[in-house]
């Protein structure tokens, strides 16, 4: 990328002036939501009751603790894989090779906290520790993505991303400079994009279900509900994935503040906020109301996963039978664009799925309060940012034939709707 490509590239995230509002407004988010689960009224909408001092938010056994779980990962990164997977062509030509071993980390970190509560290891005491466990995460993040900030400053103009090389140093650091960052051939971006933050988030939720059952003698059905969908979503993600190489954020997107803060302390510490407010605030759920929202979750998640797979195995091989007889239209680069099965549906099924399942994970806290619904509020906004983002990339890459597409399958996420 030249110098002259980079600062025509389009601003995002409102430019200089809304990523710095983003850097004080995504951690300060996060530590709301914290304090609000625990809080008696557990509102969303109104300021904490009081503001922690530092002497509760750090610990050094909480940093011990990151360093030991980050440590855990890449010892289980390292480990053998069942497979080796080839990334997207490169600009310089060349495909980077990323291990296939997730489900297998996730597996193994099961079977050692498995060993470890059985030898005495208390893991109902980490829902007392995530404030300062956050805060951890949180400067680690700050660091790091200074770290990456700088290496990228001596990696050549083939490794940068086309977003976050602006010459603004403090949206470079948001967006993040190099694609690809690696030590050797450790992948820095796909290893956080997958383990740390997504394994901590159902250890988390475990450790407030084992939280619940001491407390109160066992856990309810809806934290029940809570665990077994959020671990469900997080098992399908690292069984698959090598999907995940052809996501926005791995072909596209710079490592810098935006993700690793997201992979690493966004994810576990938010994303758990369901079974957060259900430890602190328990809610009445019937069978019934079970079983609904249960078939609710199944909907979403076949929508979800039909159209995601429809849409890699396409992508791997057009000629698969299970999508060689959907109708398509050809592009100008020799690629096809889907324009029956789930993706003549909408434009975006995939996130249509994912919508449906984030509100059957909130369903389960009931309709008293708002708090535990953030995870909606928050993921419609992301997604919808995301889906521009990616209509543009793809009017870029495909042009006339992106815009037929567009005509012939009108609405981007839900029928009818938008
Ligand atoms: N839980 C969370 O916090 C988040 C979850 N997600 C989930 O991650 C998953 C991946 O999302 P994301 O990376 O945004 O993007 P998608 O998986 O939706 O991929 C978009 C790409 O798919 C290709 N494509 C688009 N339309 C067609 C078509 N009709 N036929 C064939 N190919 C098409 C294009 O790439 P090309 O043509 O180059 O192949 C396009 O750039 C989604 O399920 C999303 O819900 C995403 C963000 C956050
Ligand atoms: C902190 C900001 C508000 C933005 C941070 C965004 C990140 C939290 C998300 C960007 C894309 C993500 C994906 C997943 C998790 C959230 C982040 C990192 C994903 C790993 C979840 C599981 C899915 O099955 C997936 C398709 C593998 C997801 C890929 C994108």
């Amino acid at each position: 990328m030249t110098s002259r490509e980079a600062s025509q590239a389009p601003r995002e995230f409102g430019g200089p002036l809304g990523v710095a509002a983003l850097l004080i407004l995504l951690p300060a988010t996060m530590f709301h939501l914290l304090l609000a689960a625990r809080s008696g009224p557990a509102r969303l909408l109104a300021l904490p009751a009081y503001l922690p001092g530092l002497e509760e938010l750090w610990s050094p056994w909480a940093l011990l603790l990151l360093f030991i779980w980050l440590g855990l990962q890449v010892a289980l990164y390292l480990l053998p894989a069942r497979k080796v997977a080839e990334g997207l062509e490169l600009k310089d030509k060349s495909r980077l090779r990323y291990p296939i071993n997730g489900f297998q980390a996730l597996v193994l970190t099961a079977l050692l906290m498995g060993l470890g509560v059985s030898v005495g290891l208390p893991l109902g005491a980490l829902p007392g520790m995530l404030l300062p466990l956050a805060f951890a995460t949180t400067l680690t993040s700050f660091i790091f993505s200074l770290l990456l900030y700088a290496k990228a400053l001596v990696a050549p103009a083939s490794a940068l991303a086309p977003g976050g090389n602006s010459g603004n140093s403090m949206y470079d650091f948001f967006l993040g400079r190099e694609l690809n960052p690696r030590l050797g051939s450790f992948d820095f971006k796909y290893f956080c994009e997958l383990r740390p933050g997504l394994i901590g988030w159902v250890c988390i939720n475990l450790a407030l279900l084992m939280q619940e059952a001491e407390l109160r003698g066992s856990p309810s059905l809806a934290m029940w509900l809570v665990n077994g969908f959020q671990l469900l979503y997080v098992g399908d993600a690292l069984w698959y994935e090598e999907s995940v190489l052809t996501t926005m954020d791995i072909i596209h997107d710079g490592f810098g503040f935006m993700l690793v803060f997201g992979d690493l302390a966004w994810v576990p510490f938010t994303y758990s906020l369901q079974a957060q407010f259900l430890l602190y605030h328990p809610q009445p759920l019937g069978l019934p109301m079970a079983l609904l929202i249960c078939l609710l979750k199944a909907i979403g998640y076949y929508i979800f996963r039909g159209a995601n797979s429809q849409k890699n195995t396409f992508r791997k091989n057009p000629s698969d039978p299970s999508v060689a007889g959907l109708e398509t239209i050809p592009t100008a680069t020799g690629r096809q664009l889907l324009v029956s099965g789930w993706w003549g549906m909408v434009r975006h099924p995939n996130y249509l799925g994912d919508l449906i399942m984030a509100l059957a994970w909130s369903l389960p806290c009931g309709l008293s309060h708002l708090l535990p619904y953030f995870y909606v509020l928050y993921f419609t906004a992301l997604l919808v940012h995301r889906e521009a983002r990616d209509e543009q990339q793809c009017l870029q890459k495909y042009g006339r034939a992106w815009q037929e597409y567009c005509k012939r399958v009108p609405y981007r996420i839900i029928p009818y709707v938008y």
